[in-house]
């Protein structure tokens, strides 16, 4: 699924109208009708249906949908906002077509409102504003805003919650963004969606598809979209008869310190399933008993000393590095570190306290190849770049920077896991779900992209077919074993389950 940027939704929608062709009035009745559909099948016509509508076509939709809610039996009270005497055409049209009705209380708002009670059986429909807010809400809308957030009353909102802002938030006033108990966006969803800090003014995102045009949404390009199903299926590439373990690829891993061989063993096991013909792990020789017992088809290479790992290694024959899962930040290692990355002679992947060095050596990272692969979460990043971001829309447009100016791949970990490649584009991840919140689920991730690109796969596509199989195995595993007893060894245990998948 693409995410279009308002600017493009506007252009989108303009393009449908011209070319379907359909009316932008009739538009609006047939995201109307969507939006009713789905507020009946979880609302009954005895619920109390309060709708706040807006100048817009926003306020157009919502004054749509109280018309065919009331001709449904739904008793509505709608409030129309017009306190510029300015309405959208069509949200003009919709408010005669309403008030022809004559079936709906109607109060049209042009100084002050005294504001209806809104109780817990309530449900407000919340028209305000969609896709063509441009500054946060102040004012009476504000206050409008804070008056529906703190009454009891159940809130749909109509494209997007009123208040938010469809790409950065990161200047918003967050006290005055309307928290929805369901968001019914049109046709697509919106950047700022897919951010953690503004899942608290969702609630529960239906996507309804009103047919705008294919044609645009196909030929248009654009920078962020999300991966799905059918994005990946085409990736995975295929087994010949003929493979043998040397035709398979070549993984090195360097993991695990003393007390962290854990991270050792999970990437480790994460490669050997991801389909790599042979993976070694190179890791400091207190970890040599755990290894050999619990992952036996690795090959072993031991470092130098007895705890850390201190020495950098030949890579040439190599297919893929990984590095830095339970890696210690000792400064012997650090300097190891940054050796070895610059020797790599292979595809490489960076993570957790490889990471945390690069974060505490920032000049190093001039150093590093192109078309590394770097997979923080966004503490991690966050060191990386040097400071906290203020938003998760900051961070993901720093983390597309920073992806641009080291011509790195940059895997934002988190729900909807972000990939920020080094042409500016991002690809979000659709899988994986709030049990994977667990340690060695980073590891894991190592591991899978590290025998992707042994494999053979280009960076870009491991990255993507990673993080799919990756979200993939975690939510095959959460439905048989429930989220909240998930641990990182289920998501490689159920990494054959989700090639399956792939694979049917
Ligand atoms: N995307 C599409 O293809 C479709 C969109 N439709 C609806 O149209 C909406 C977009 O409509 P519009 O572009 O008219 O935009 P909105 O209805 O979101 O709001 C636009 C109006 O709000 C004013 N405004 C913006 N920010 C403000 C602020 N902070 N304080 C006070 N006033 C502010 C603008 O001056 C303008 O009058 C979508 O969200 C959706 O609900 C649907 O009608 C059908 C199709
Ligand atoms: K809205």
């Amino acid at each position: 699924m693409k995410i279009f940027t308002s600017a493009q939704i506007h252009e989108l929608d303009k393009y449908t109208i011209e070319h379907e062709p359909i009316s932008s009035l009739n538009l609006m009745e047939r995201a109307a009708k969507a939006l009713k559909r789905a507020i009946e099948e979880e609302w009954s016509n005895r619920t109390p249906v309060v709708v706040f509508a807006g100048p817009g076509n926003n306020g157009g939709d919502a004054l749509a949908v109280a018309r065919m809610l009331s001709e449904d039996g739904y008793d509505v009270s709608v409030y129309l906002f017009n306190v510029q005497n300015k309405l959208s055409a069509d949200c003009l049209a919709n408010k005669k077509r309403l008030l022809d009705a004559k079936r709906v209380k109607f109060t049209e708002i042009t100084t002050n409102l005294d504001p209806p009670k809104l109780n817990a059986e309530t449900l407000v429909v919340d028209g305000l504003f969609g896709s063509g807010l441009n500054k946060p809400l102040a004012g009476g809308f504000a206050a409008m805003v804070k008056y529906i957030n703190q009454s009891p009353a159940k809130v749909v909102s109509i494209d997007i919650p009123s208040g938010l802002m469809t790409e950065d938030n990161s200047y918003n006033i967050h006290a005055n963004i309307i928290r929805a108990s369901l968001t019914l966006t049109l046709q697509q969803k919106k950047l700022s969606m897919l951010m953690a800090d503004n899942q608290q003014y969702l609630g529960r995102l239906r996507v309804l598809d009103i047919r705008l045009s294919q044609e645009f949404i196909q030929n248009t390009e654009c920078q962020c979209r999300i991966l799905e199903e059918n994005d990946i299926r085409p990736l995975l590439k295929s087994r010949s008869d003929f493979a043998h373990k040397g035709s398979m690829g070549n993984a090195l891993l360097i993991a695990g310190s003393y007390g962290m061989s854990g991270a050792s063993v999970l990437a480790t096991k994460a490669c050997l399933r991801t389909g790599a013909g042979k993976v070694t792990a190179h890791t400091p020789k207190r970890n040599y008993e755990i290894m050999q017992i619990s992952v036996p088809e690795a090959v072993l290479q031991m470092d130098a000393e007895e705890t850390i790992f201190s020495e950098p290694v030949d890579t040439e024959m190599f297919d893929a590095l990984g590095v830095g899962p339970g890696l210690g930040q000792n400064e012997t290692t650090a300097i190891a570190l940054i050796a070895q990355l610059r020797r790599a002679t292979c595809p490489l992947v960076i993570d957790a306290d490889a990471l945390n060095i690069l974060s505490s050596h920032r000049a190093w990272m001039q150093q590093l190849p192109k078309n590394i692969i770097m997979t923080p979460h966004p503490k991690e990043f966050d060191r990386l770049a040097g400071n906290a971001s203020s938003s998760c829309t900051e961070r993901l447009m720093k983390a597309s920077e920073l992806a641009e100016r080291l011509q790195a791949y940059i895997i934002l970990k988190g729900h909807y896991s972000a990939l920020c490649h080094p042409d500016g584009k991002i690809d979000f991840c659709s899988t994986g779900n709030s049990g994977m919140a667990t340690a060695g689920s980073g590891d894991v991730l190592t591991g899978i992209i590290t025998g992707l690109l042994a494999r053979g796969y280009k960076q870009e596509d491991a990255c993507r077919l990673g993080m799919h199989l990756h979200g993939l195995a975690g939510d095959l595993a959460a439905k048989d074993l429930g989220k909240e007893s998930l641990i990182a060894s289920d998501i490689i245990q159920y990494l054959p389950k989700a090639f399956l998948r792939l694979e049917e």
